[in-house]
């Protein structure tokens, strides 16, 4: 049996095709409604988590493998404490800096940047040389240059959308993110065989949707 933390939301319905094209029967999954540990195919418990706390579940050992965007692993893994497997290629969005047109890039003043992801964007503008102040929001992060909370934001893009409608620019693109499969490193040595199983079962299925892609 492995127990698997996954990310609920967009990276969970994400999942879902790739397991069904392993085969494994996710109507379980699909129809949970308010329930939280879902048992699938007799071999898998996935425990159904905020992405921010599946790090912390792999680290105390409490599952041996977890779901998660590259963007909770780039806030929260520098230390590697937490094995990657596979990158699954869903959940695909990128992490930018935008403000407002309007905004001075040049001024003389230390910057102002709300997010999510502090760690992300604390290495961004150390990289750059630049000394800013970093107010981390919980969501809706756009409304922080917007309200004057912020000068700039380090968040994420997909449609784009929600930074059109809100009339923020983007000044720079930095990693695109993805879903991957992540492991405790104790249960890599433990249970090795049981997890190779479903991350060869994952890659094929993976490779196949990447190549219908092109
Ligand atoms: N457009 C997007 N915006 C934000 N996250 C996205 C997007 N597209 C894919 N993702 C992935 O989905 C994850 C967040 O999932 P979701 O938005 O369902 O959860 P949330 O509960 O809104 O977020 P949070 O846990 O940060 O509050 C991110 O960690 C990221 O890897
Ligand atoms: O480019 P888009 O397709 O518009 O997607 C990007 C938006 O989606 C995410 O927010 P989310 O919907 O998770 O809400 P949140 O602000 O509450 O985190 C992200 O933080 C952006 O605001």
């Amino acid at each position: 049996m492995l127990k698997i933390a996954l990310t609920k939301g967009r990276v969970e319905q994400k999942l879902i095709p790739l397991l069904q094209r392993c085969g494994i029967d996710c109507d379980p999954l699909i129809n949970k409604q308010r329930k939280l540990i879902i048992t699938l195919a007799d071999q898998y418990h996935f425990i159904l988590v905020k992405g921010d706390d599946v790090c912390t579940y792999l680290r105390k050992g409490t599952v041996d493998l977890g779901v998660v965007g590259s963007d909770v692993l780039a806030e929260q893994n520098a230390d590697n404490q937490v094995d990657e497997l596979l990158d699954l290629g869903t959940g695909r969005c990128q992490f930018i800096v935008a403000a407002k047109q309007d905004f001075n890039w040049q001024t003389p003043h230390r910057k102002v940047i709300g997010t999510k992801y502090p760690e992300v964007a604390r290495r961004y503008f150390s990289s750059i040389g630049e000394d800013v102040e970093i107010i981390k929001i919980a969501g809706s992060v756009e409304l922080a240059p917007l309200t004057g909370l912020a000068d700039a934001i380090v968040d994420l893009t997909e449609t784009g959308t929600t930074l059109r409608v809100n009339h923020l620019v983007v000044h720079d693109w930095l990693d695109v993110i993805t879903s991957r499969l992540v492991a405790n490193p104790v249960a890599l040595k433990q249970k090795r065989n049981e997890i190779f199983k479903l991350v060869d079962q994952l890659q094929t299925v993976v490779e196949e949707s990447e190549y219908e892609n092109i």
